[in-house]
C-alpha cells in the first residue's frame, strides 16, 4: 500500500464521519459592537513634533464596555496601518470568551490614527485655516503626535491609568511609546510585530510612494476626490502584499496555479498570448487586494501613514536607550513573529533586548506562523494563546 493510501477500516471510519452530521459548533458570541463611537476634538492649535501645528484636530474613536468606579479597568488597542476605530471589526477575537479583553471588567478603547482616512485628522480634513482640504499639504506626524493626542482623549474620558495598551505593527509602535511617554500611565503593553523597520522596509515603502506619485491621476496629490489615483494605490497595495504575507504561505495557497478565474499564463491557446500572457492565481490575487484597498483607503492618507511608520525610530538623535527607555514603568511583552520578514522577529527579540538593558521588565515571546506580518491579524486565535 502507498503511503497516504488508507486501509478499509480508515476508509470505512472516514465514510461514517462523512455520512454523520457534523456535531454543531458551540456558538461563539458575535463580537461586540461600540458602546459609543465618535470624534473627540483638541480645540487649541496643536503642536507637532515636526514644528507644525495642526488646529481642530479630531480623533475618530470607539469604546466598548463602561469605565468601573475606580476606573482603573481602561485598555487601550492601537490599530496598524490601514485599520480603523472598530476594533471588533478587525480583531473581534480579542472579545472571545476567555481571550485578553472581557467587556463583563474591561473598558476598551480605539482611536484611529492621525492620517487616515477613517475619521481622524488627516489629508481629506478641511484645514480651518485655509478652509480647503490638506491633501499633500498635511505635515508629517510622528507616533508620538497620535500618543500625545491620544492621552488628550484619555483624559477627556476620565482615563488616568491604562491597565494594558497593546497593538500590532503600527499599533505596536504605539503601545510602546506610550509606557516611554506616559510612564505612570500604563500598567503594561503587548507590542506585536514591530521594531524600527529596516532598510528592506524603508524600501518596500519607498517603492509603494513611487507607484502612487507615479500615477498621472495624482496631480501631486491635488486629485479630485472623485479621480484619485487608483492605478497607483492598487500598486502600492499589492507591493505591500508581499511584505504583509509570506513566502511559504504564497506558495501553499498559489503554488503555480492559473488565475482562479480560468486564464492560462501561458498563453497555449493563443500562440504565447503575446508578451504578457493570462495572470497566476497569485497575480489575480495581489490584483484583488489592490482592487479591494482602492475601494477602502485615500492614497494621501495613504502617504501619510506611510511616513508615520518610517520615520519611528526611538533611538534616533543619538540619546541612549536608556535615556529613552529607562523611565518605563510597565511590564512590556513583545511579540514577533516567525515568518514575518517586515519586522523579521530577530529584529523584534533584539529591540526587545535593547529595553530590557535599559532596566525595563521586557519579556519576548514568538508567535509561530506562516501568515508573514499579517499572522497578528490572521490568525489571532493563535496570538492570543501566546498571552494567556
Ligand atoms: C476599516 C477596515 O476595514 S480595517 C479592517 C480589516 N482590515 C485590516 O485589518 C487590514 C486589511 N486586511 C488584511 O490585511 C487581511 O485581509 C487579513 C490579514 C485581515 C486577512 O488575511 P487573509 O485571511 O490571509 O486573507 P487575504 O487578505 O490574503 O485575502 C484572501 C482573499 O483573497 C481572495 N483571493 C485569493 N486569490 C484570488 C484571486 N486569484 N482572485 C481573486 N481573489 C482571490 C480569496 O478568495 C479571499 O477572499 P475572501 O476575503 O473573500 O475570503
Ligand atoms: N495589513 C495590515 C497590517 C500592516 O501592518 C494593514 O493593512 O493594516
Amino acid at each position: 500500500m502507498s503511503q497516504g493510501q488508507k486501509t478499509a477500516e480508515e476508509a470505512g471510519s472516514a465514510q461514517a464521519a462523512a455520512d454523520t452530521p457534523a456535531e454543531p459548533k458551540p456558538s461563539r458570541p458575535a463580537p461586540p459592537t461600540p458602546t459609543y463611537e465618535g470624534d473627540f476634538v483638541i480645540d487649541e492649535h496643536f503642536m507637532l513634533e515636526c514644528g507644525r501645528t495642526l488646529s481642530g484636530l479630531t480623533l475618530h474613536y470607539a469604546v466598548y464596555g463602561r469605565l468601573n468606579a475606580a476606573r482603573d479597568n481602561a485598555v487601550l488597542v492601537c490599530h496598524a496601518l490601514s485599520g480603523s476605530a472598530l476594533v471588533h471589526q478587525w480583531w473581534p477575537e480579542v472579545f472571545a470568551p476567555g481571550a485578553v479583553l472581557s467587556l463583563d471588567h474591561d473598558f476598551v478603547i480605539c482611536i484611529n490614527l492621525l492620517g487616515s482616512c477613517y475619521g481622524s485628522t488627516g489629508p481629506l480634513s478641511v484645514n480651518p485655516e485655509t478652509g480647503s482640504l490638506y491633501g499633500p499639504e498635511f505635515p508629517l506626524i510622528s507616533i508620538a503626535d497620535n500618543v500625545r493626542a491620544q492621552s488628550r482623549l484619555l483624559d477627556s474620558l476620565g482615563v488616568r491609568r491604562l491597565r494594558l495598551v497593546m497593538g500590532g505593527s503600527m499599533g505596536g509602535m504605539q503601545a510602546l511609546e506610550w509606557t516611554a511617554l506616559f510612564p505612570d500611565r500604563v500598567e503594561r503593553a503587548v507590542v506585536i510585530g514591530v521594531a524600527p523597520l529596516g532598510a528592506m522596509g524603508i524600501a518596500l515603502n519607498h517603492l509603494q510612494r513611487q507607484a502612487i506619485l507615479r500615477d498621472p491621476e495624482w496631480v501631486e496629490g491635488n486629485y479630485l476626490p472623485q479621480k484619485p489615483p487608483t492605478r497607483g494605490l492598487s500598486l502600492a497595495r499589492q507591493i505591500a502584499m508581499l511584505s504583509y504575507k509570506s513566502a511559504p504561505l504564497f506558495n501553499e495557497r498559489f503554488a503555480r496555479n492559473p488565475n482562479r478565474n480560468g486564464e492560462d499564463p501561458w498563453g497555449l491557446d493563443d500562440c504565447g498570448g503575446g508578451l504578457i500572457g493570462g495572470r497566476f492565481d497569485i497575480a489575480g490575487y495581489l490584483d484583488e487586494q489592490g482592487r479591494r484597498f482602492v475601494d477602502r483607503f485615500d492614497a494621501n492618507s495613504y502617504l501619510a501613514i506611510l511616513r508615520t511608520m518610517d520615520t519611528w525610530d526611538p533611538l534616533r538623535g543619538g540619546r541612549s536607550a536608556h535615556e529613552i527607555f529607562g523611565q518605563i514603568k510597565a511590564r512590556l511583552t513583545f511579540i514577533g513573529i516567525s515568518s514575518d520578514t517586515l519586522f523579521p522577529p530577530d529584529s523584534v527579540r533584539e529591540f526587545a533586548e535593547t529595553i530590557r538593558a535599559a532596566g525595563v521588565h521586557a519579556e519576548y515571546r514568538e508567535m509561530v506562523s506562516d501568515h508573514g506580518h499579517d499572522a497578528f491579524l490572521a490568525e489571532q486565535t493563535e496570538l492570543l494563546r501566546l498571552l494567556q
